[in-house]
C-alpha cells in the first residue's frame, strides 16, 4: 500500500520535472532566438552606415542622395580606362586617402552579407557622343557620384553588337546596389541610324547625355586622333575637301560629317522628348567643369556631390584634372590620348569649314534651346 501511494508520488514529481525541464528548455530557446534577431539587427544597421561612407568615395563627408534607376536588369564589369600622371602637382590638395576597391570581392561579400545583394542593371542613362567632344572626361567627372556606376570602355552595345541581345550588355554593366544609377558611355551611338530606336526600345526613359563641341576643333581633333595610328596619313586640308581647294567640302568624310550635329540629333528626337536628353559644352566641360557637371547631377536627380573641390588645372596638359578618382587615389589627368596637341591647319581652311558649319549650327541651337556660340 505505501509502496503503491510511493511509486504514485514518485510518477507525479518525475512528471512535473519534466514538464519543468521542457518549460525551462523552451524559454532558454526563445530568449537565444531573440537575442539572436537583436544582435543581427544592430549588426546590418552598423554595417550599412560602414557601406555608405565606403561608398562615398571622393568625399567622405558627403552624404549622396539617389535618384532614378532603371527598370531593366542587365550589365558588365569592365576594366577602368586608363589615367596618366598628372605633370604638374595641383596647388592646394586634400589628403590623397587610399581607396577601396570598387569591383573587389570583399567589398561584394561585404554588401551581401547585408543582403544587399549587388547585382548588374542595364543603364539608365547614356552617354551617346559626340566623338572627340570630351565624353571621357565627362563620363570620369560625374562617375566621382557614389550614386553613379560606370562600364569602364565603351561598350559598343547598340552599335556593333546589338544581337547579342540585352542579356549580353547587362552583363558588361558594373555591380549597383539600389538607388545607383548604371552609367555607359559610347560616343558612336549619336551617330549611327539604329541606335536612337534601339535605345528607345531597352527603355524609354532612358536618360541621355550628349558633350558637343565646336564642330571645326572637334574634326581637327578626329583627324589627329587617327593620324596618330597612321604614320602616312594625308593632310587634313587634303581630307576636309574636295579636289585639293577649299571651294567644296568633303562631306562624306568621316570627321567632318559627324559635325553636322543637328542631322543626327532630328533623329534622336523623333524617339525622345527634348526633355530626356541634356547638352554639355565640350568647352566649358574644359573652362568650368563642376558648372557643368552640377547642371549633370541636377539632371539626373543626384545632390552636388561632385563639386569644384574635385578640380584642379593642370597648366602643363592645360585641361581640369582630378585630385581622386574611382581609379586612383592620386592627383591624375586623363590618359595621353586626351587633349593632344593638334597639327597646324591653315586658316583658310578653318574659315571655311566653320562657314560650312553656320547653318547646321543654328539648326542645332534652334533644336536644342541652346546657343554654343561657335564661331
Ligand atoms: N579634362 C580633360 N582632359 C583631357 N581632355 C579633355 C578634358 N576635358 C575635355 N577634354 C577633351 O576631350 C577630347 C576627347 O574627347 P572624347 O573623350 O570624347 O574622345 S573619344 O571620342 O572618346 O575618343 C580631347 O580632345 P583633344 O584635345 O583633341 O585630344 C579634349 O579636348
Amino acid at each position: 500500500m505505501y509502496m503503491s501511494i510511493w511509486c504514485h508520488n514518485l510518477n507525479l514529481s518525475s512528471r512535473s520535472l519534466a514538464i519543468a525541464l521542457v518549460a525551462c528548455v523552451t524559454l532558454v530557446y526563445f530568449s537565444y532566438s531573440f537575442n539572436a534577431c537583436l544582435f543581427a539587427s544592430l549588426s546590418r544597421t552598423l554595417q550599412q552606415s560602414n557601406l555608405r561612407n565606403l561608398l562615398t568615395l571622393p568625399q567622405r563627408n558627403d552624404t549622396s542622395s539617389s535618384s532614378s534607376s532603371s527598370n531593366n536588369a542587365d550589365a558588365t564589369t569592365t576594366a577602368t580606362p586608363s589615367t596618366s600622371n598628372a605633370t604638374t602637382t595641383p596647388p592646394t590638395q586634400p589628403a590623397a586617402q587610399p581607396l577601396p576597391s570598387i569591383d573587389g570581392a570583399p567589398k561584394y561579400q561585404m554588401l551581401r552579407q547585408q543582403g544587399l545583394r549587388p547585382s548588374r542593371h542595364l543603364p539608365d542613362t547614356l552617354i551617346i557622343g559626340v566623338k572627340k567632344s570630351g565624353t571621357r572626361a565627362l563620363l570620369e567627372f560625374i562617375r566621382l557620384h557614389p550614386d553613379v556606376r560606370a562600364a569602364g570602355s565603351e561598350v559598343h552595345f547598340f552599335d556593333r553588337h546589338y544581337q547579342r541581345g540585352l542579356r549580353w550588355y547587362r552583363h558588361h554593366m558594373p555591380y549597383t546596389i539600389e538607388g545607383q544609377i548604371t552609367m555607359e558611355k559610347t560616343p558612336s551611338y549619336f551617330v549611327t541610324k539604329e541606335v536612337p530606336q534601339r535605345v528607345y526600345h531597352m527603355n524609354t526613359a532612358t536618360k541621355l547625355l550628349i558633350v558637343v563641341r565646336d564642330p571645326v576643333t572637334r574634326a581637327i581633333s578626329d583627324y589627329t586622333q587617327a593620324a596618330s595610328k597612321k604614320s602616312d596619313m594625308k593632310r587634313f586640308e587634303q581630307l576636309a575637301f574636295v579636289n585639293g581647294s577649299y571651294a567644296v567640302v568633303d562631306t562624306n568624310w568621316g570627321p567632318v560629317k559627324i559635325g553636322v550635329y543637328a542631322r543626327y540629333l532630328e533623329r534622336w528626337l523623333h524617339f525622345f522628348p527634348l526633355s530626356q536628353l541634356l547638352f554639355i559644352s565640350g568647352e566649358r566641360l574644359i573652362m568650368d567643369p563642376a558648372y557643368e557637371i552640377g547642371r549633370v547631377q541636377d539632371f539626373l536627380g543626384l545632390k552636388r556631390v561632385v563639386t569644384e573641390k574635385h578640380f584642379y588645372f593642370n597648366a602643363t596638359k592645360g585641361f581640369p584634372c582630378l585630385f581622386k578618382s574611382e581609379a586612383r587615389s592620386t592627383p591624375h589627368c586623363l590618359g595621353k590620348t586626351k587633349g593632344r596637341n593638334h597639327p597646324h591647319i591653315d586658316a583658310n581652311a578653318i574659315e571655311r569649314l566653320r562657314e560650312f558649319y553656320r547653318p547646321f549650327n543654328n539648326k542645332f541651337y534652334q533644336l536644342t534651346g541652346i546657343n554654343f556660340a561657335w564661331p
